[in-house]
């Protein structure tokens, strides 16, 4: 057996030159802590649903053994499941910390000196919702009644929009589209191709939810429902913020999710401190409330993949109950939802890294991205403003595609 590699210090990067280094197949995530730009496979990390953190955590020892320099874990893992993950030990690193340890500013992350982004992906699209509007809405209509009926109390229903361009998407673009436009978002590009794919599979997206991060000894977790669409238009956005901070529908709708990550983060950590009432928070797109949740695990404690798959599936992408809501899901949903609902992120070997929810994303393969959105249908929910929410949400992969205002 070789003995471990010495900790070797890690090359400084700037963060605009890991943006401008990503290549079809790498592994990319840049979030307010830092940039991580990942290529090569040096493992790759199998394991079940629930025993991946474990299944991380031995693929990260024999890393070390096997003489690899601070080894992460890096990937997605989808919403059932029994769905696909895609989790490896890449073979080369690049990282870039945030300045300030944890925000950058707009020109930290800009490849040049490009002002207004525009959409680099210019293609004429075809674009086929599944399902239909008006079937989705009606879904959403079945499901208020399943809550009126019986124990069902919230369900997200998600529906698709396939876009088929004359050319190739490039991936590089829209990554790069999606992080000039929102540098505060969780932005990420993950190779998600299986075996029998035609063309390379790319699942990419800026969420704007944190499942849960773990730096050190501290924990944060900032769940997010409850929304409006944002215009930009500063009156109609005051009166959307105005609105969702005492929407009854919305603030029930935002406390279930944060009730949940609460009593999770709560059999793991200490000190654990869940404000009482939501804040509203911007993505170029959308308001959504938020609650920031924080907390400590001691030494030894979970690590943030263990923390992760602990959380997942939150009632932000799910439901309550959760077997329930799922169920339903599956019935009412035509399309499976693949990565989308899932969780991409990082985690090493001390346990420290980052995981969002899989949201605002696409699955792009050659000439073709598949953009899902999700709303939370609770009781009162009206099906016209969930289809519009959805395609509010739509438009932050839409944008980015030079396709906006096809949903
Ligand atoms: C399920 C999605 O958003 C979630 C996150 C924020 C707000 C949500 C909502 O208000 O329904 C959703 O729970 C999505 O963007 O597809």
């Amino acid at each position: 057996m070789s003995s471990p590699a010495p900790a070797r210090p890690r090359p400084v990067h700037r963060a605009a030159d890991l943006l401008a280094a990503y290549l079809p197949g790498s592994f990319y995530y840049s979030s307010a802590r830092g940039v991580l730009l990942a290529d090569g496979v040096h493992a790759h990390v199998r394991g079940a649903s629930g025993n991946r953190a474990a299944a991380a955590a031995e693929a990260l020892e024999a890393a070390v053994l096997a003489g690899v320099a601070n080894p992460v874990v890096v990937g997605a893992i989808g919403f059932r499941p029994d769905s696909g993950s895609s989790l490896i030990v890449p073979a080369v690193v690049r990282r870039a910390e945030a300045p300030g340890g944890d925000s950058w500013t707009d020109g930290d992350l800009r490849p040049g000196r490009e002002e207004t982004p525009r959409p680099a992906n210019q293609n004429p699209w075809t674009v086929v919702p599944r399902p239909a509007p008006e079937v989705y809405a009606e879904s959403v209509r079945e499901a208020v009644d399943l809550i009126a009926d019986g124990e069902l109390r919230k369900v997200v229903l998600a529906r698709a929009l396939d876009l088929v361009g004359e050319h190739s998407i490039s991936v590089r673009d829209l990554l790069r589209d999606l992080v000039v436009r929102d540098p505060a978002a969780h932005a990420f590009a993950v190779d998600v191709s299986a075996p029998g794919d035609p063309a390379p599979r790319t699942l990419v997206g800026a969420s704007p939810e944190l499942l849960v991060s773990r730096k050190g000894n501290v924990v944060t977790a900032n769940p997010l429902a409850g929304s409006r669409r944002r215009t930009g238009d500063p009156a109609r956005d005051a009166q959307a913020i105005a609105e969702l901070r005492v929407s009854e529908k919305d603030l029930n709708e935002h406390a279930l999710v944060a009730a949940q990550v609460a009593e999770v983060l709560g059999r793991y950590c200490t000190g654990l401190e869940v404000p009482e009432k939501p804040e509203v928070m911007g993505t170029p797109a959308m308001w959504h409330l938020s609650t920031r949740v924080t907390g400590r695990v001691g030494p030894g404690g979970p690590s943030s993949l263990e923390l992760a798959e602990a959380l997942h599936p939150t009632p932000a992408v799910c439901g309550v109950p959760v077997d329930l809501a799922r169920d339903t899901i599956a019935r009412l949903e035509p399309e499976d939802r693949g990565y989308y609902a899932g969780l991409v992120g990082w985690t090493d070997l001390a346990g420290d890294g980052e995981w969002v929810v899989t949201i605002r994303c696409a699955e792009v393969s050659d000439k073709t991205a598949r953009l899902f959105a999700g709303a939370g249908v609770v009781a009162g929910s009206d099906p016209a403003a969930e289809l519009a929410e959805t395609s509010a949400k739509f438009g932050t992969l839409l944008r980015a595609l030079g396709a906006e205002g096809v949903a």
